[in-house]
């Protein structure tokens, strides 16, 4: 599964409260067709609903993400088994968690999220990271997978202007294991350069291609 996404774009299909396509997940089912018609290799999506209307139509790995509270009633990326268990029911084949010290600062409950996402759901974990740190305590934790996704947006980190490549290559440098570009990419030789050069195993674009509200905003601004 996630070999057969290497070199490969994601794209992320995500409904936000207050857009046009939040409520009716076929909106997100049309966005996952259409990145499967143009030869995408995956798809991350939302909460089960959308990641359950996109299985009836879209082959390609699906990344579940659960964007919900922990129990501390911050807003975190899949915040507990619960949470994961009900993307893998709903159909997805890796399950993408926020492993940031900001939002997970005991090593030993990360360490136990990722074991039993991998041992009791029987799925790979995609750890969502914001630096190097982040990756390295991630993968010693049993992290399959890393994704930049939350570089500029925890306490401790830069957020750069697009994607943050410099991460990229600092991380396939740091860790075994494949290393995903997330986050910020606009432009199609920016993943060029996250996958040819930095060496990233893929790279997951959302904004720039599932946000059409956001896209026009750019051009608007740009009179
Ligand atoms: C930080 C955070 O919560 N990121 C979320 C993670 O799933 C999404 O809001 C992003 O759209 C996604 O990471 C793709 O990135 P971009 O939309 O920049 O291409």
């Amino acid at each position: 599964m996630i070999a057969s996404m290497k070199n490969k774009l994601i794209v992320s299909c995500q409904a936000w409260p207050g857009t046009p396509f939040y409520g009716d997940p076929r909106m997100m089912r049309a966005m996952a067709e259409s990145a499967q018609m143009a030869h995408a290799g995956g798809i991350r999506a939302n909460g089960a609903d959308d990641i359950r209307e996109i299985k009836k139509t879209v082959s390609l790995p699906m990344i579940g993400i659960y964007k919900g509270l922990d129990k501390r009633g911050i807003r975190i990326i899949t915040p507990d088994l619960e949470s994961a268990k009900k993307l893998v029911d709903a159909g997805a084949d890796i399950v993408a968690i926020d492993a940031t010290l900001d939002a997970r600062t005991d090593e030993q409950e990360l360490l136990a999220l990722i074991q039993a996402i991998r041992t009791d759901l029987g799925v790979p974990v995609m750890a969502d990271i914001s630096n190097v740190d982040d990756a390295l305590r991630a993968v010693r934790c049993g992290a399959d997978i890393v994704a930049t996704t939350m570089a500029g947006y925890t306490s401790y980190t830069h957020k750069t202007e697009g994607p943050d490549l410099d991460l990229i290559g600092r991380l396939v440098q740091a860790v075994e294991v494949p290393v995903i570009g997330e986050g910020r990419f606009a432009r199609p030789m920016e993943v060029h350069e996250a996958i040819r050069v930095r060496g990233a195993h893929s790279v997951v674009v959302g904004t720039s291609i599932t946000a059409p509200w956001e896209l026009t905003a750019r051009f608007v601004r740009a009179i």
